[in-house]
């Protein structure tokens, strides 16, 4: 199809007509299907170097298609799979399935993410190399939901990749700092009685991964910080000239360790939700460009892991089609801000050159169109997701995304998935 995106504003500018043809932004011409777009801000295709996507193995609670729509209805164009999966993507055999399910479903690039050790745990380096080689052409390793604790290991995985300019993502925790916590570790966590997680656990970790990176020459990417002594860990590292980047959720970018009081496992996730101290220095960092992008983290699970006791329950919160409502509530309309944290950094460190592009004559059509005027209520029941644990529900957000566009097909329009 060929469009016609009249009267739009690109990143806030003055509104303006884009014409979209063979999957790019083109030159005008006539003939094209015209979109209304009076009062919309275009801004490039989303890109989330963070989703679990669940399938293989957990299809109950997400699959590539569904956790892709959830996706394009948010914004993205591009996510990447973390590895975590049954079986784990720890072969070139799993990423390329990952990889094939997501062409299949057509409605957001899924860069498979390749597991750092076999089966995530933490012992033997998994077969990097065929991963980055295989058609999955996989940049990104990661045993997201464990940390590489074993600091030669992790040497070992950040020497590996720089062949082929590929990235550790952390997921900074040291597990004999954790074991048995439930929430973070501070004044809320002693009044309920649960074992607690400290903001340590997580510093610790980074401080020394930015010191192997550092030795090494190597990449490293730092999964969802958390806290405000891993921003200023982060802060003298990059000072440095350390290559290491790092990203937010929106879910600790708003919320605190106080709603654990409820006893409601939709608010427990892995890092802990935190301080308002901690939100804060979160969100400065942000704008300073410390942590370079806002990740979902999107972790989708069953009713039966998640509905169910405290302690029982599986950390981690639905964020794909949140995202960028959360971001507009706590920033405003930033929009040059939104486009960098949100799509321009993320596809640089994922390697996505289609992604992240300035929308001109001549790049590829990934952008997603955004009401900023609209507000809505988040109804669990309406999300794409095949899971319902979000942890924003009955919150009125600002901004409805109306559209979005892969390579130049609309994979959203009116606010519904096209397919
Ligand atoms: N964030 C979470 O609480 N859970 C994630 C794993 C992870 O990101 O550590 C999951 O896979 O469910
Ligand atoms: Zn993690
Ligand atoms: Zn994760």
């Amino acid at each position: 199809m060929a469009y016609l995106i009249k009267g739009v504003s690109i990143l806030g500018a003055a509104p303006t007509d884009l014409f979209i043809k063979d999957g790019v932004i083109a030159a005008p011409f006539e003939g094209a299907e015209v979109v209304d777009a009076g009062g919309l801000v275009a801004l490039p295709g989303l890109v989330d170097v963070h989703t679990h996507l669940r399938e293989p193995g957990r299809e109950d609670a997400e699959t590539v298609e569904t956790g892709s729509r959830a996706a394009a209805l948010g914004g993205y164009t591009a996510v990447c799979a973390m590895a975590n999966t049954s079986p784990v993507a720890d072969t070139a055999g799993v990423v390329e399935q990952v990889w094939r399910l997501g062409r299949e479903a057509g409605l957001v690039d899924v860069q498979p993410i390749g597991a750092v050790t076999v089966g995530l745990a933490g012992k033997q380096m998994a077969e990097l190399g065929a991963m980055a080689s295989s058609a999955a052409n996989v940049r990104i390793f990661s045993d997201d939901g464990f940390c590489v604790a074993d600091p030669k290991l992790m040497r070992r995985a950040l020497e590996y990749v720089k062949a082929f300019d590929g990235v550790i993502a952390q997921h900074a925790e040291e597990p004999r700092l954790t074991e048995g916590a439930q929430m973070h570790e501070g004044e809320v966590s002693t009044r309920l009685g649960l074992t607690g997680w400290p903001a340590v656990a997580e510093e610790a970790i980074i401080a020394r991964d930015v010191l192997l990176a550092e030795h090494v020459g190597s990449r490293l990417h730092v999964c969802h910080v958390s806290t405000a002594g891993s921003v200023e860990v982060l802060r003298q590292a990059k000072a440095r000239g350390v290559r290491v980047t790092a990203e937010v959720t929106p879910h600790h970018l708003l919320l605190t360790d106080e709603l654990a009081a409820g006893y409601d496992p939709v608010f427990k996730v892995n890092p802990p939700l935190r301080t308002r101290k901690d939100v804060e220095a979160l969100r400065q960092a942000l704008l300073d460009g410390v942590i370079d992008v806002v990740a979902t983290d999107h972790a989708p699970h069953a009713v039966q892991d998640k509905e169910c006791e405290w302690a029982h329950a599986r950390p981690g919160m639905l964020g794909l089609e949140t995202a960028l409502p959360i971001v507009l509530s706590i920033y405003g309309p930033q929009w040059e801000l939104i486009a960098d944290r949100m799509s321009r950094a993320p596809a640089r460190i994922a390697g996505l050159a289609g992604h992240g592009g300035d929308l001109t004559v001549g790049s590829p059509a990934n952008l997603t169109l955004v009401d900023p005027s609209a507000r809505r209520v988040v109804d669990p029941s309406e999300l794409a997701s095949r899971s319902r644990n979000t942890p924003y529900a009955g919150m009125t957000l600002p901004g409805r995304i109306v559209a979005t566009f892969l390579r130049g097909e609309a994979t959203v329009l009116d606010g519904k998935a096209v397919k």
